[in-house]
């Protein structure tokens, strides 16, 4: 070979080896930038949900500022979230919209707004959408979806009928004469009461009689009592906001599954607020089980209705209006816990913050004794639910509580599809708040709405002839309206009643004056610490 052909091969070599060489390189580098690019695509996605979508696509809506990844939760919990909503309501009207965390909500806070959503449109704003992944959910009310939930519901309702909710009234009185004697021995001592306590334990009381049939001793044994101890820590449970359990918060910034799975793994690590709340809630819901299926055992299909509790009803009687099913024991267990749950603290809120506002109001608690001695004249000592009906200003009472003071005061609809409301586009899948509280403090419908002016319920008052009919919706509107509301008036009445046929409450230097520091939660935020000295009529 010449030097001249041997340069050429190996010019040729060389080339082939740098040709190789760069070749090698720009596959690598195509590799490695598709290898980047699936790595990071779900990461620019996850920014792209967290920090831009929301404002985009609800840009056409007015509300408070959006931060990436937090959105508004700073302001949402910096309060109690409902007043945040409350005060953007002031600043951006009745129809706006905040971010909880990146999930938007649009916010309603008008009556008409309230009617449209919650009863003319309740087809397309049927579910809810629940901020913890509650394992009852499917098969209980609050949470239940579409068919499902009408089936439910319509076995359920025959438990609030009229003739029922004259059978839970001794119950009720039965509890109550427990609580008596405790206030007859504070007033005897000269000792103030904590009435929220006294109330979480009454309506536990009651609620356990009603619904399962069973004594929680709530009012004897707090402190160990299986039942009520296990109610006490589930409701710790169910928080949103400080001291939530992390799944909830998790919920807030991950979708569904994600927030599943922590729940699912958090419940296997002892001490959580997961496992403590799956410990109880399974504790109760065995105890409901059992329960049922006793009563099941005791009889047919006969007449239960009367003098029984819910436990009994569901498991022998209970049919679902279209099918005439009956219900399954996991329905029966997931009811009744939530009525557990939706019916105790509601209603000892309710009554504790009534005897609060009325140990501040001296003319209406006149009122109520007024009313109340009327009726033990004309024989009535311990009533009946038909009996209600003469204690009008007590009802008026506990209107004006449940307005000044809301345990319920968001309603939450998810809409179904694209939709248009008040001339807003709603997308498909939008959480919408129904802000009824905040309805209740807006001047328009209510004048004086930081006064407690229980005759403002009064029905010939032209106040509230003029009101509009849905200005005031504490227990909620349309099919998806509180199933147990009759249930929870008759308790708050007759509980009253019995107070103040026997005592009369008052204010000490220590009792927190109104407007309270702490508003009451979504969920279980009571007002605590309502300490008043009682005494003797
Ligand atoms: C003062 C007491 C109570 C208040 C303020 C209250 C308030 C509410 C509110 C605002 C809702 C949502 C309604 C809606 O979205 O339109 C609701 C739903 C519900 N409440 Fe109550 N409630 C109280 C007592 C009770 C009691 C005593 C029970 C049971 C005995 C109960 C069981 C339920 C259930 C099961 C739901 C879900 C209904 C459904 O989705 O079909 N609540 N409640």
């Amino acid at each position: 070979m010449t030097s001249t052909s041997k340069y050429r091969e190996d010019w040729k070599l060389r080339h082939v080896g740098s040709t190789l060489f760069l070749g090698g390189t720009l596959m690598l580098s195509i590799i490695m930038g598709q290898a980047l690019i699936v790595l990071a695509a779900p990461v620019l996605l996850a920014l792209y949900h967290w920090a831009i979508a929301p404002a985009v696509k609800f840009r056409h809506i007015a509300g408070p500022p959006f931060r990436p990844l937090v959105g508004n939760l700073p302001e949402l919990f910096k309060n109690e979230y409902h007043e945040a909503v409350y005060q953007w309501s002031l600043q951006y009207g009745p129809v706006y919209r905040f971010f909880m965390g990146p999930t938007p909500i649009v916010v309603l806070a008008d009556p008409e707004l309230s009617k449209n959503v919650g009863l003319t449109l309740f087809h397309d704003f049927h579910d809810r959408t629940a901020m913890q992944s509650i394992e009852t959910a499917p098969d209980g009310l609050v949470f239940s979806k579409g068919a499902y939930w009408a089936g439910a519901r319509s076995a359920v309702m025959p438990l609030f009928h009229t003739e029922q909710l004259e059978a839970y009234a001794p119950a009720m009185h039965g509890a109550l004469s427990k609580m008596r004697a405790r206030m007859t021995e504070a007033a005897a001592k000269g000792e103030p009461v904590e009435v929220k306590q006294l109330t979480q334990q009454l309506s536990f009381d009651i609620i356990g009689k009603a619904a399962f049939g069973v004594d929680f001793e709530a009012q004897t044994d707090a402190e160990t009592g299986p039942l009520v101890v296990a109610a006490n820590k589930l409701i710790n449970t169910i928080k949103i906001g400080s001291g939530a359990p992390l799944e909830t918060v998790v919920g807030l910034f991950f979708p569904r599954a994600v927030q599943d799975c922590i729940a699912g793994l958090m419940k296997l690590v002892p001490g959580t607020m997961e496992r403590v709340g799956f410990e109880n809630r399974k504790f109760l819901m065995d105890v409901a089980e059992r329960t049922a299926a006793e009563r099941r055992a005791r009889g047919g299909e006969d007449d239960v209705m009367r003098s029984s509790d819910f436990l009994t009803y569901l498991a022998r009687t209970a049919r679902v209006k279209d099918t005439g099913r009956k219900l399954t024991d996991r329905e029966i267990r997931a009811i009744a816990m939530e009525v557990l749950l939706a019916g105790s603290d509601t209603t000892a809120t309710t009554i504790a913050m009534a005897v609060f506002f009325l140990s501040y109001h001296a003319d209406a608690r006149n009122k109520v004794y007024k009313e109340i001695d009327r009726n033990a004249k004309a024989g009535v000592k311990e009533p009946g639910y038909s009996d209600l009906a003469k204690y009008s200003y007590v009802e008026q009472v506990v209107k004006e509580t449940l307005r000044m003071f809301s345990t319920g005061p968001l309603l939450i609809r998810t809409a179904k599809r694209d939709m248009h409301v008040a001339g807003t586009h709603i997308p498909a899948g939008t959480i919408v708040w129904l802000a009824t509280e905040t309805v209740h403090r807006n001047p328009v419908h209510f004048p004086d709405p930081e006064q407690f002016r229980p005759e403002r319920f009064d029905p010939h008052n032209p106040e509230a002839l003029q009101r509009h009919p849905y200005a005031y919706l504490p227990f909620g509107l349309g099919p998806r309206m509180c199933v147990g509301f009759k249930f929870a008036m008759e308790e708050a009445q007759i509980a009253l009643i019995t107070l103040y046929q026997s005592f009369r409450f008052e204010p000490r230097p220590d009792t927190p004056t109104w407007p309270l520091k702490v508003w009451a939660g979504i969920v279980l935020k009571p007002s605590e610490n309502i300490l008043l000295d009682v005494y003797l009529r």
